[in-house]
């Protein structure tokens, strides 16, 4: 039964090691009910350590996990609510694609939407016939992304949900997450893929060393997007020198600025004699860390609590 105003996903002060080495340190992180939320970070940051928390598999440390209002070491029950997709999806090699989506539900215990299942097969183009070891590396993200929607869980859990899927299967998987929103479904979706963030989620939360070092609505991404120029010039053209964020390393320039200086910044180099010239979007990571700095600061951030 769904608790309303009970958070999909609560995690308080919550920290893991790996012996000596502490994969997350103290975070904090709430998603909820009906949201969508990105969680983003550099490679080792510690999302998926703390998404195999999120669904019972690691015991906090320290700290608490909660989902959809309960403990999921002490209360295990509550997985069946939930759709997990991992990073790294360890299926049986020996089944068909349809014999996974069988087994899964069986193990679950919660009956899939048969109907839904076959749209979503048809959706992502599957052929539920072949054996798991036959599919690509995107035909075993497919099934794993079929299970876990088709059952219609309260929330799902995606982990990095597209490497691997071409663009067009990418837009597939954003149709049906937003059509589990609109059915209610809360969603964490760990990604690295900015148009998938800003598509799909409503709010983002970037770890970085295991910590939460910003988090924010969405919509304030496109405020404070950022680019980054490269070019081979022999000297920093005059008109950039002293500003921050330029490096420059034996004829090699690199500037990272606002969206909006773009069109300045490149005809500064143009005149400047700039060559190989290359603008490109910064990656979400860079962009908020960029914003925040190291820490969540500042009357507009706002911490996860
Ligand atoms: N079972 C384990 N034993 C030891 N160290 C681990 C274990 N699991 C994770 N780690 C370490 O914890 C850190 C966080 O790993 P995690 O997989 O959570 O990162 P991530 O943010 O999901 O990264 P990525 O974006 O690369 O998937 C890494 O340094 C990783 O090597």
């Amino acid at each position: 039964m769904r608790v309303m105003n009970t958070p999909a996903v609560q995690v308080q002060n919550l920290s893991l090691s790996f012996g000596s080495f502490t994969a997350v340190n103290g975070l904090s992180l709430t998603v909820e009910q009906g949201s969508i939320h990105g969680f983003l970070g550099p490679n080792g940051a510690g999302k998926s350590t703390t998404i195999r928390a999120l669904i019972g598999v690691l015991k906090p440390q320290t700290g608490s996990v909660a989902i959809l209002g309960q403990d999921p070491v002490a209360h295990p029950d509550v997985l069946r609510r939930v759709g997990y997709v991992p990073g790294d999806a360890t299926l049986w090699d020996n089944l068909t694609g349809a014999e996974v989506f069988r087994a899964l539900e069986s193990l679950r215990k919660t009956p899939s939407n048969r109907a839904l299942e076959n749209e979503l097969i048809d959706a992502f183009q599957l052929d539920p016939s072949k054996k798991i070891r036959e599919y690509s590396t995107g035909n075993r993200r497919k099934v794993s992304l079929i299970a876990a929607l088709s059952h219609e869980p309260e929330l799902l859990i995606v982990d990095e949900p597209t490497a691997g899927l071409d663009p067009i299967m990418e837009q597939v998987f954003v149709t049906y997450v937003r059509k589990a929103r609109t059915n209610g479904a809360s969603v964490l979706l760990s990604s690295h893929i900015l148009s998938e963030v800003e598509q799909l989620c409503d709010y983002v939360t970037v770890l970085k060393e295991g910590r939460a070092v910003a988090s924010n609505e969405v919509s304030y991404l496109r405020k404070i997007s950022a680019h980054r120029i490269t070019a081979t010039i022999p000297a920093v053209p005059q008109h950039l020198a002293g500003r921050g964020e330029v490096d420059f390393d034996a004829g090699h320039l690199s500037i990272t600025c606002d969206a909006s200086e773009v069109p300045d910044i490149l005809r500064i180099i143009i005149d400047a004699g700039g060559q190989d010239i290359i603008s490109t979007a910064a990656s979400l990571e860079e962009i908020f860390l960029r914003h925040y700095g190291e820490t969540v600061s500042g009357s507009e951030s706002k911490a996860s609590q």
